[in-house]
């Protein structure tokens, strides 16, 4: 079977990206672990499907690396809106469907502006906040960022008894100045840091206006620059949220899956 696949990234957040409008991709875990495999596959932090929905432009469905359905994907919405932009699907604006719900998003100046789901809860602990941005994620300020082990103690917390059973992405945190943080982040399903996380920047840059941050924030990755507006009537309450930054097709190429998920390129 020929799969024709397309190349994105958004801040360094990287992703296949399929047109699946004839929905016969096989959504199928091995398969997708396989593709996203950076030495036997194409390589990515996650796969998404661009396909048709009735009422919306478009439905993304996403993967993580692992190969499981994850929840929402900030930078990997932002890559579908460019993708679909790029297909023809849409123009510059437009309405679509992802794990967590309707996404409105648009195209300024070369850079996505994405509206992320309202947040009505967040979980003040003494060490860190809990809030889920679309998906679930633990924020920590800390000091020293550049210097920080953020594999191994992402991993342990990702698994914490507290997070169980579904686990929680983990978001490092350092206030460079009055409105520009330094996120990062170890990522549940790619069970790694990734150079960006967009529902994760989104979430920190929320539990830092209890800090007094105002809209929009500056978020700078390993992967680049982001930014974060909201709206908020109190320290739990967020309206009007937009993650906001580029992303960019890298290539696009053929692949062949054989038996037991055999892959070859062209
Ligand atoms: N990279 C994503 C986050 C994807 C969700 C996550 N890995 C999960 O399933 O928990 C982003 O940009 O938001």
């Amino acid at each position: 079977m020929l799969i024709h696949f397309y190349k994105y990234q958004g801040t360094g957040n990287d992703f296949v990206m399929i047109d699946d409008r004839s929905e016969t991709f096989p959504q199928d875990t091995t398969l997708v672990a396989k593709l996203c495999h950076r030495r036997f596959g194409i390589g990515a932090d996650g796969l998404i499907l661009l396909q048709n929905h009735p009422e919306y432009d478009f439905r993304m469905v996403y993967f993580n690396a692992d190969g499981k359905k994850g929840s929402m994907c900030g930078n990997g919405g932002r890559c579908t809106v460019q993708f679909a932009k790029d297909l023809g699907v849409i123009a510059d604006s437009t309405t679509f469907e992802a794990a967590d719900g309707r996404h409105e998003a648009h195209v300024k100046d070369g850079l996505i502006h994405l509206k992320m789901g309202d947040v009505h809860q967040v979980k003040h602990m003494p060490a860190y906040d809990f809030l889920n941005t679309g998906s679930p994620h633990y924020v920590a300020f800390v000091d020293k960022l550049s210097e920080l082990d953020v594999v191994g103690k992402g991993k342990a917390i990702r698994y914490d008894s507290v997070f169980a059973p579904g686990g929680t992405n983990v978001n490092f945190v350092e206030q460079l100045s009055d409105n520009t943080l330094f996120v990062r982040t170890y990522e549940r399903g790619v069970e790694d840091e990734t150079y960006s996380c967009g529902t994760g920047v989104t979430a920190c840059a929320l539990a830092a206006s209890a800090r007094h941050l105002q809209s929009p924030v500056n978020i700078k990755t390993l992967g680049g620059n982001l930014q974060v507006a909201f709206q908020s009537s109190s320290p739990e309450q967020f309206t009007n949220i937009y993650l906001i930054g580029p992303a960019q097709k890298v290539y696009e190429g053929t692949i062949e899956v054989g038996e037991q998920s055999f892959i070859s390129g062209h």
